[in-house]
């Protein structure tokens, strides 16, 4: 009976891996067809086998050299027979004049001495051995003496085609094995091309005008101040000696920070499209192969190749995963990062910006970076890509159903007012489901429901079939109504947009609330309201049942977070006052972060937190009992609708229960 929520502020909707754009099985822009895994794996068991087969078949003992003890050696270059020798160390192999048969073949009536019997007899026109480590000093003069060639270079055993299918074996291995380091890397990098030799390739994409689908600025929407910062990025391009006439330092490297799917690679090609220059692309993860040094060589090769076609744009992707902090890694594979990072500074440094080579790089961590990324001369300007507002959703909504056929009642701003949180990303996927819900049903256009359906599910998750008892259903139906039932009475509360007793994704039922407008300031009442309202599904089933089930454990985790933060980030206990108490939150993964070893306060103070934590949640919860008990008739009419409708939407929640929408602050 998860409450979910899609303001900025608490949690952002991340739709299914599988339907993100950019997953690997969304379709790609573009790339070389790859090998699919089943033939590039056939292809190297046939090698395999053939190379076995022809070894079997020809050389049923393999055409090893001989191994003769020392003495047996000396015996044979004493005979002339001992054409040449190759030494290192300790170890001698060498070719004979004649062949020569060891341990000796038995004689009739004659047995071999001890060790030997088992070693069976051979014949090779090569052999090795091993200078005992009392060698005597003459041996070179007794070589000499006897015309054997010392030889500088290692002796070719066997004949040549036995020479071809050993030397063959492993290099057919290795083989296989790019292949397969080959389909690992086109696996995660999501279809790269790759050569099966270029391992130290770059793999780097080339868009080019031509080629591809040409991207601009008219393609990219909502983003416009991060959209006006990069002008100037492509008016250089365009004339790269403009800027520098004047003795003035072009832009080098930038770096695009924002949250995933805000739009960082799309905007870093429509510079390219508007420049007019060949785009390389690369994904930071996909420098760093097992093998060491491959980053680095990738890396060389993708300066190389732009430098070629200057002036051009490099878009490096995902750059905190090779530009974290030096030495802040796991160990194993860290120094191979750090290689592949540091390549890339001297690339950077290399290169003067009259080149016309603007590096472009993404992140959505940037303060996880190197510093020595940072520096004058590097990505020393920074352009922030925000999530967009109402006004930018709708007009990426506008970009993505260009070339969709939209029914005469479809509102994009109204859509775009239903999705705050969403990324463009999302945004295009929302387009992209309505589309194919449509198709689904029969429809000729994409219809406003369609878009409203599609964005439950990417929002709620997809609807789940499971059988519930009439209990249950009731018990859920009370308490998703007395989260709405709240979210009409408190002051403040978001509109209580939809609500279902349908079982959707992990909840068992779901109420969608909503901000009016995007908001980016949040008043304490506000905050208050949204706890009282979370508590409100717990709350109901007291007051009705008198008892308590697990289903509230979201709306606990929910409740408490922000009570938490309310004490602790944003001063709004008197208690404990305007002092910061938790670190800061990554703006870009809402992930909580921790201040790292010793908290900055005494226990007395974590003891005072905890308390004040309780207080928030013990008020809101007596309110939230207080509006129950008064407002029982309504709770029971939303009730009863549900169980009969299973979903009511704002206009039926308002129409059963007779209250009227939540005044505002
Ligand atoms: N502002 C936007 N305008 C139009 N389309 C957008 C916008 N933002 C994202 N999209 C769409 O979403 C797709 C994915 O966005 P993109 O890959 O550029 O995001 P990103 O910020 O690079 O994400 P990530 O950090 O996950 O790599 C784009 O191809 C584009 O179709
Ligand atoms: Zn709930």
């Amino acid at each position: 009976m998860k409450r979910d929520d899609n303001s900025p502020l608490f949690r952002k909707p991340v739709p299914p891996a599988n339907q993100r754009p950019g997953a690997p099985n969304a379709p790609s822009a573009t790339g070389t067809p790859k090998m699919p895994p089943r033939k590039a794996w056939l292809i190297f068991l046939v090698i395999l086998f053939t190379n076995y087969f022809l070894m079997r078949t020809f050389f049923p003992d393999g055409d090893a050299p001989v191994t003769v003890p020392y003495t047996v050696f000396k015996q044979e270059v004493a005979r002339g027979n001992v054409k040449s020798i190759y030494s290192q160390g300790a170890s001698i192999e060498g070719r004979f004049n004649a062949p020569v048969t060891w341990p000796p073949e038995d004689k009739a009536g004659e047995e071999r001495p001890g060790p030997l019997r088992e070693t069976p007899s051979r014949t090779a026109p090569t052999f090795t051995t091993t200078l005992p480590a009392f060698v005597d000093s003459g041996l070179e003069q007794f070589l000499i003496a006897n015309k054997v060639e010392i030889s500088a270079v290692p002796i070719k055993t066997g004949s040549a085609l036995a020479t071809l299918l050993y030397g063959f074996g492993p290099a057919l291995l290795l083989i296989g094995f790019y292949v397969w380091l080959y389909r690992r890397a086109a696996q995660q990098g999501g279809g790269m091309g790759a050569s099966m030799f270029g391992i130290g390739k770059s793999k780097a994409r080339r868009y080019d005008q031509e080629q591809d689908s040409r991207v601009t600025f008219n393609d990219v929407a909502g983003i416009d101040e991060a959209e006006n910062e990069l002008v100037e990025v492509v008016d250089f391009l365009k004339d790269p000696g403009k800027y520098t006439r004047l003795g003035g330092a072009a832009p080098k490297g930038v770096l695009l920070v924002g949250s995933p799917g805000t739009g960082k690679t799309l905007l870093a090609r429509a510079v390219a499209g508007e420049a007019g220059v060949p785009f390389f692309s690369m994904s930071a993860a996909e420098f760093v192969e097992m093998i060491v040094g491959v980053g680095a060589a990738r890396v060389r090769d993708l300066f190389k190749q732009a430098r070629e076609h200057a002036p051009a744009i490099i878009f490096i992707d995902e750059l905190d995963s090779i530009g974290r902090a030096r030495g802040q890694t796991a160990i194993g594979g860290s120094s191979e990062q750090e290689q592949t990072l540091n390549q890339i500074l001297t690339e950077m440094d290399g290169f003067s910006s009259r080149e016309g080579i603007i590096v472009l790089a993404a992140t959505n961590q940037p303060d996880v970076l190197d510093k020595a990324l940072l520096r004058p001369g590097r990505f020393d300007r920074r352009v922030v890509v925000n999530l967009p507002d109402k006004t930018g959703r709708e007009a990426i909504l506008g970009v993505h159903t260009r070339k969709v056929p939209l029914a005469k009642d479809v509102n994009l701003s109204e859509l775009a007012a239903a999705t705050p949180g969403l990324s463009g990303a999302d945004l295009k996927n929302l387009v992209n489901e309505a589309a194919l819900l449509a198709a689904r049903r029969e429809q000729t256009d994409v219809r406003h429901k369609d878009f409203l359906d599609a964005l439950e599910k990417i929002v709620l998750g997809p609807e789940r079939p499971i059988l519930l008892s009439e209990a249950d259903r009731e018990r859920i139906a009370y308490h998703e109504s007395g989260h709405a039932v709240l979210g009409l009475l408190v002051p403040g509360a978001d509109p209580v947009h939809r609500v279902t007793i349908v079982p959707r994704g992990q909840a068992l039922g779901v109420t969608y609330q909503r901000p009016q407008t995007d908001r980016y300031n949040y008043p304490e009442a506000y905050l208050r309201a949204r706890i009282i309202g979370m508590l409100g599904g717990r709350v109901a089933e007291e007051v009705v049942y008198g008892t308590r089930t697990t289903g509230a454990e979201n709306d606990i985790e929910q409740a408490t977070n922000l009570a938490r933060n309310m004490v602790t980030r944003w001063g709004m206990s008197d208690k404990l006052g305007m002092v910061q108490l938790a670190p800061r939150q990554n703006a870009f993964l809402g992930s909580a972060a921790s201040f790292g070893g010793d908290k900055p306060f005494s226990e007395e103070t974590a003891r005072l937190i905890d308390v004040e934590v309780h207080r928030i949640i013990d008020e809101s919860h007596r309110e939230a009992t207080r509006l129950l008990h008064q407002h029982r008739a309504e709770l029971d009419a939303l009730v009863r609708a549900l169980l009969e409708r299973e979903t009511l939407d704002e206009q039926e929640i308002l129409e059963v229960t007779g209250l009227p929408p939540a005044p505002s602050l």
